[in-house]
């Protein structure tokens, strides 16, 4: 298997028009139709990176700051940020745009994880993400960071074994 890709090789781009279907009843984007539509992004994304099928192990905070409006174009943009073991971190952005009237605002963003799987469903290794623009290195450098918060959040890592928390809060590591 390839040990590394770059991080651009993960990019995903995906267009969608908000109709009818996709409504709450104030006629605007569904919150619930929103995220899948950032998981299946995302998930495109993990694949691309691992050649793998890719399972969602997680969501980190997402925020619905602006309702997206009926007839909105929304765009999903989404890559690997850093590979760990198994584990791929993926940011995406979502921008809604009002074509008609040339306004365009970005609407969430949000990091997911993802596991590569064998058949049996059980993870597999993937290749290290290589990030190349600044965008992609700063994001790089604080999945770590990122990665443990969710990792305790989630009881998977004990807070005192989380060495980028401790040190981002200057605590002391004695
Ligand atoms: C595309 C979709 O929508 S898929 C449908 C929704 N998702 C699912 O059904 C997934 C259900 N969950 C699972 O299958 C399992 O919990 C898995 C595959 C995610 C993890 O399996 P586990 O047996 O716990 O494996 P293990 O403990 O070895 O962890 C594997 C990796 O998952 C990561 N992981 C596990 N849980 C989480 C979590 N909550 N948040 C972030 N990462 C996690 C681990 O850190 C580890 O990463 P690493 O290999 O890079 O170090």
């Amino acid at each position: 298997m390839t040990k590394q890709k770059f991080a651009s090789e993960s990019l995903t781009t995906m267009t969608e028009m908000v109709l009818p279907n996709d409504t709450n009843t104030l006629n605007n984007l569904m919150g619930g139709r929103l995220l899948h539509l950032m998981d299946i992004c995302a998930a495109i994304t993990a694949q691309k990176h691992s050649n793998r099928v890719v399972v969602t192990a997680s969501v980190d905070n997402v925020s619905f700051s602006a309702p997206i409006p009926l007839g909105s174009v929304v765009t999903l943009r989404s890559w690997v940020t850093r590979a760990f073991n198994s584990s791929m971190e993926v940011y995406i952005e979502v921008h809604a745009e009002n074509i008609p009237a040339g306004e365009r605002l970005m609407s969430n963003k949000a990091f997911f994880t993802f596991v590569a799987v064998d058949q049996l469903g059980r993870p597999i290794d993937v290749p290290a993400a290589v990030p190349q623009t600044d965008e992609e290195k700063a994001l790089f450098d604080s999945a770590l960071r990122r990665r443990q918060l969710r990792l305790v959040l989630a009881g998977r890592l004990k807070p005192q074994d989380a060495t980028e928390l401790r040190a981002l809060f200057e605590l002391e590591t004695a």
